[in-house]
Order: C-alpha cells, then sequence, then structure tokens
C-alpha cells in the first residue's frame, strides 16, 4: 500500500471553456481544474473575467439573456450543461456567495431555513437543527443564538456575510463560490471570513473571486491568474507567487499592473 497522500481529485473542471456575452467574448477557452477540499483563487484584473467563470460553475451566467457558450465544465464527470441535469439541483450541488451580502428581509433563522423549506423540508426540529449546524458552521451561532427571530437586517455586514454563507450551507452543497466575499467588509470582519474559508475547505470545495493578493496567498491552495479572458497560468498559490511561470503573472502579483 502506497504512503503517498492521494493527490486531491478535480471536483469540477472547465474543458476549453468560452462564454460570450451577445458577440463579445469573456472568457476564450479556459481549461481549469477545480481540485475537490482545496481553495481555488481566481485573480486577475478588472475585466478579465474571473466573475464570469465563476459563474459558469453554477451556470448562473444562464440567466443573463444573451449569453451562449462552448465547451464543458464538468461536476464529478457529469457536464453540467447535459440535458438531464437539473439546474435546481445544480445549484444546490453548487452554492454561491457574492461580494455583497444579500440577506432577506426576514429574520436570521428564516433566512438559513429558506432553501430548506424551498427543498420541502417541513418538520420544525430537523429545521431548528439544520439551520444551528449551519450558523455553527458559518463561526455565527454564538452571536445570534438569542436573536434566531430578529431581522437578518440588524446585523454588521460582516455577520451578514456569515448568515449568507450559512444559508448556502444549509443545503449542504458540495461546492462554494465565493465572489470577493470579503470586499466589503473591514479588516476583522474580512479576518474571519478568511478563517471560516480555512475551515470550510475541510468540507467544501471552494473557488474565490479576489482582488485582494494577500488575500488569495493566505487563504487558497491554489491560484488561477485570468488576463483577458484568458487562463494565463494555475498552480500551487506559493509558486505563483514566489515563483510563478509566465512574465504577465509575476507583472501583476508584484502590483506592476492591475
Ligand atoms: N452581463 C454582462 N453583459 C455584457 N458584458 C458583460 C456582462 N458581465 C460582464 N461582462 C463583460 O465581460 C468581461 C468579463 O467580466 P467579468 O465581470 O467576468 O470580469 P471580472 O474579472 O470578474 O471583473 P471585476 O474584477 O471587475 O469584477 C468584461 O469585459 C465585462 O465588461
Amino acid at each position: 500500500m502506497s504512503l503517498q497522500p492521494q493527490s486531491p481529485r478535480a471536483k469540477m473542471e472547465a474543458r476549453e471553456l468560452t462564454l460570450r456575452y451577445g458577440t463579445k467574448t469573456a472568457i476564450n477557452k479556459i481549461s481549469l481544474a477545480i481540485l475537490e477540499r482545496r481553495v481555488t483563487a481566481l485573480i486577475g484584473p478588472s475585466g478579465c473575467g474571473k466573475s464570469t467563470f465563476l459563474r459558469s460553475l453554477n451556470r448562473m451566467n444562464d440567466l443573463i439573456p444573451g449569453t451562449n457558450h462552448s465547451g464543458h465544465i464538468l461536476l464529478d464527470d457529469t457536464d453540467i450543461h447535459d440535458r438531464s441535469v437539473d439546474v435546481v439541483d445544480l445549484r444546490r450541488r453548487v452554492g454561491m456567495v457574492f461580494q455583497k451580502s444579500n440577506p432577506f428581509p426576514k429574520s436570521i433563522f428564516e433566512n438559513v431555513a429558506y432553501g430548506l423549506r424551498v427543498g420541502g423540508m417541513k418538520d420544525k426540529a430537523e429545521l431548528a437543527s439544520r439551520v444551528e449546524k449551519s450558523l455553527r458552521g458559518a463561526a455565527l451561532w454564538d452571536e445570534v443564538k438569542d436573536r434566531l427571530n430578529e431581522s437578518a437586517l440588524g446585523l454588521s455586514g460582516g455577520q451578514q456575510q456569515r448568515l449568507c454563507i450559512a444559508r448556502a450551507m444549509a443545503v449542504e452543497p458540495e461546492v462554494l463560490l465565493m465572489d470577493e466575499p470579503a470586499s466589503a467588509l473591514d479588516p476583522i470582519a474580512t479576518a474571519k471570513i478568511e478563517e471560516l474559508i480555512h475551515e470550510l475547505k475541510a468540507q467544501y470545495t471552494i473557488a474565490i473571486v479576489t482582488h485582494n493578493m494577500q488575500q488569495a496567498a493566505r487563504v487558497s491552495d491554489r491560484t488561477a491568474f485570468f488576463y483577458m479572458g484568458e487562463l494565463v497560468e494555475c498552480g500551487a498559490t506559493e509558486q505563483i507567487f514566489t515563483n510563478p511561470r509566465e512574465k504577465r503573472t509575476e507583472d501583476y502579483v508584484t502590483g506592476k499592473f492591475g
């Protein structure tokens, strides 16, 4: 028996993925694996296609009229554009957290319970237990356990973002997509989110878009550098930041342009 630690498999994989908004090509022939139970950071200057790529992974771009794609995206070896794939189920398996926290104008409890109720869960005890588990998982439980019936809108920005993470986790996704989840937060709230990401990767596969180089270096195992709709290189985060193969990556991570 080999004592080598098993290298992680690709939980998701884009193959030659091109996505256009009308006639504008936003990403061009991207091939990239998102490894299981690892954090993959997507970095690159504004407009290079990071968010487009991230949104492709759970077909959020389908909601934007005029988009079309070519190439493939696999989730556990199934093409997510296959006719057999139910997009609601896909988005349950591949959850998303946005840049701006977007709690519903409902109680803290109901925000987290929302996806479970939509999925048909009715049993009160089961709902309560899943809500608690998700809030604990998002490191928010202790701060809100005595005010679960109060409005989520009364929480601080950082708490609201952790609530959105709890909401995403409640339906037990396998992959979490995060689009600049800490960019609207102060340094303390940002540190909490980063700590949380670190803990979540024991259970989830995570892809995160960030503009913050230090954040990418702190939270991710692998980093993919996008430039003008293309993937320039992807590798272990340490390699990308200390020994990139491509000059454009080096110029970007050392702050020569951005
Ligand atoms: N809904 C849309 N309709 C038309 N073009 C779009 C749309 N969304 C993005 N684009 C264009 O696609 C390209 C890639 O945008 P995208 O938002 O993916 O880049 P990004 O790297 O995430 O940028 P940022 O860091 O500024 O968020 C850009 O040229 C952008 O203008």
